[in-house]
């Protein structure tokens, strides 16, 4: 649904975006993370076709979004980090005039209005003034606003900052719905934890490059593999020791408590051998398991110098 390749934009001096690649399936939801001034909001405003890049290929659904903007303004579904005032409009009119953007006028906008306020719990609203609906309304609405001409594509830009613990958790679950009715979706943030539970494939951008972009069980997977393995030893420590010692896969031994902590390079079947080759030799095993690894402190890792140097 979406590629984004090579993709370089600068402001003035500044590099915003340095070579970014990101790839996203239909019907993914891609929950896109990265500390403050990572380049976010550069990018999507780019997928968005609202913002031209330096150089760098962009296509969606097979669209290339610098050759047919038409096109791409009906697949897409933007929603900005920040939206403006609106006087005198009622929720109902807000969503009616936007259809109108995309020719949708009469009973079909009327319909569709209804429909997709259904959709983010604003029906009982439909007569209100937009200014007085609370921010989480606010941001609920736009989210509606972003869906009224059915795009393939939605745009995200931090749908819930700003927005307390209940109003967050009352978005998430709208993008949940979304999602599992199809919607291919991508949604910044700055707090991965947030993102992570509700999200199929996670992008990990620092200064402009994407560093981590996968499936969150692959990134999981990956992230596990360079955790160390903590054995429990019941008989004889030294023992182990030193058969591990003679393991080329074995690395970096170290005793804690009662427990042996080994980097370890090889795949699962490596690790069922070195178990075998522990009991063979009489060291009795009460646990040998891989550290658990969290999507957190893989971000904090390799976010923590750019947010060092903001
Ligand atoms: N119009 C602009 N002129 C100059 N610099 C800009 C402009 N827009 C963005 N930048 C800079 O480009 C970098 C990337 O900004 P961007 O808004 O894309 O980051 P972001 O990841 O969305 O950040 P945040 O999480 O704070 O919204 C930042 O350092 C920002 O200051």
């Amino acid at each position: 649904m979406l590629r984004i390749q090579n993709l370089y934009k600068r402001y003035g001096d500044y590099i915003a975006l340095n070579g970014l690649n990101l790839y996203l399936k239909k019907g993914e939801l891609l929950g896109f993370v990265g500390p403050n001034g990572a380049g976010k909001t550069t990018t999507m405003r780019i997928a968005a076709g609202l913002l031209k890049a330096d150089s760098g290929e962009i296509y969606v659904d097979g669209i290339d979004v610098n050759k047919d903007q038409k096109k791409l303004k009906e697949k897409i579904g933007y929603m900005p980090d920040f939206f403006g005032v609106y006087d005198n409009l009622k929720v109902i009119e807000y969503m009616e005039f936007y259809a109108s953007m995309y020719g949708i006028i009469g009973n079909k906008a009327k319909q569709i209005s209804m429909e997709l306020m259904d959709q983010v719990n604003l029906s009982d609203k439909a007569n209100d003034y937009v200014d007085e609906l609370s921010r989480g309304m606010k941001q609920r609405l736009c989210l509606a606003r972003s869906l009224v001409h059915n795009p393939d594509l939605l745009i995200l830009d931090e749908p819930a900052s700003g927005l307390d613990p209940r109003a967050r958790v009352e978005m998430k679950t709208i993008l949940k719905n979304l999602s599992d009715n199809g919607r291919t979706i991508i949604v910044s943030s700055h707090i991965l934890p947030e993102l992570a539970q509700m999200c199929t494939t996670i992008g990990i951008i620092e200064k402009g490059r994407m560093v981590v972009n996968g499936t969150v069980d692959e990134i999981m997977t990956k992230l596990n593999a360079t955790n160390p393995i903590i054995i429990k030893v019941v008989n004889n420590q030294e023992e182990a020791i030193t058969l591990l010692k003679t393991n080329p896969l074995v690395e970096n031994i170290s005793i804690k408590e009662n427990s042996i902590s080994i980097g370890f390079l090889g795949d699962e079947i490596e690790e069922a051998k070195l178990i075998r080759t522990l009991v063979e030799n009489n060291v009795y095993l009460s646990s040998f398991s891989r550290e658990e690894g969290d999507l957190e402190s893989l971000f904090m890792q390799i976010t923590a110098h750019a947010e060092q140097e903001v």
